[in-house]
């Protein structure tokens, strides 16, 4: 029983715990992204106002996942999350090509903030399995990532309904915190 117990403590301790905020323009994908990976399912969304939270475990690393609302009004609500937080995932609708700019902007707005300097950057290209959906690659240069200085960053491309490419953003994240 002893042992039981203390190989128990051993895995509790052992368990590794990243706090994420994700963030992105409204409709790009972050509350369908959230529960996929907490659920394993599609859920039907509305727009989020506020937010919603989860626990996601991937193997050893407990992710708490703060999705927020991404509306223009609400977005400078954006900053009352960044505390504390070690990495950012930054969901983008590659579908959404009249939209680039403001989300290079947004993005870059938060990147600035002191809180957010230490932060690992994950920007999940999403909705790749529309035919207007720009690549992974274009996207980068759309959000000017190159222009970033010591940062590190990810552009992993996703589809959020069938859930292609979300582990391997994780797996990226688990990663950076080894
Ligand atoms: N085709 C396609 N549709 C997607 C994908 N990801 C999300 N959607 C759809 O896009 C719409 C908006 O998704 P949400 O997850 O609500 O977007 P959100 O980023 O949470 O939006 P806000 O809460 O307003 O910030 C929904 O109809 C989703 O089903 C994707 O990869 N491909
Ligand atoms: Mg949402």
């Amino acid at each position: 029983m002893g042992a039981l117990v203390s190989t128990f403590m051993r895995l509790v301790n052992t368990q590794k715990h990243m706090r994420i905020v994700m963030l992105g323009l409204d409709a790009a994908g972050k509350t369908t992204i959230l529960y996929k990976l907490k659920l394993g399912e599609l859920v039907t969304t509305i727009p989020t106002i506020g937010f919603n939270v989860e626990q996601v475990t991937y193997r050893n690393l407990a992710f708490t996942i703060w999705d927020v609302g991404g509306q223009h009004k609400i977005r400078p609500l954006w900053k009352y999350y960044f505390q504390n937080t070690q990495a950012l995932i930054y969901v983008v609708d590659c579908s959404d090509v009249g939209r680039m700019d403001e989300a290079r902007d947004e993005l870059h707005g938060v990147l600035d903030d002191p809180e957010m300097t230490d932060v690992k950057l994950l920007v999940y290209a999403n909705k790749q399995d529309l035919p207007t959906a720009i690549s992974p690659t274009e996207l980068t240069h759309k959000l000017n990532l190159h222009a970033l200085r010591g940062r590190d960053w990810y552009v992993q491309s996703s589809n959020a309904r069938t859930a292609d490419g979300l582990l391997e953003g994780l797996e990226w994240l688990e990663g950076q915190l080894r």
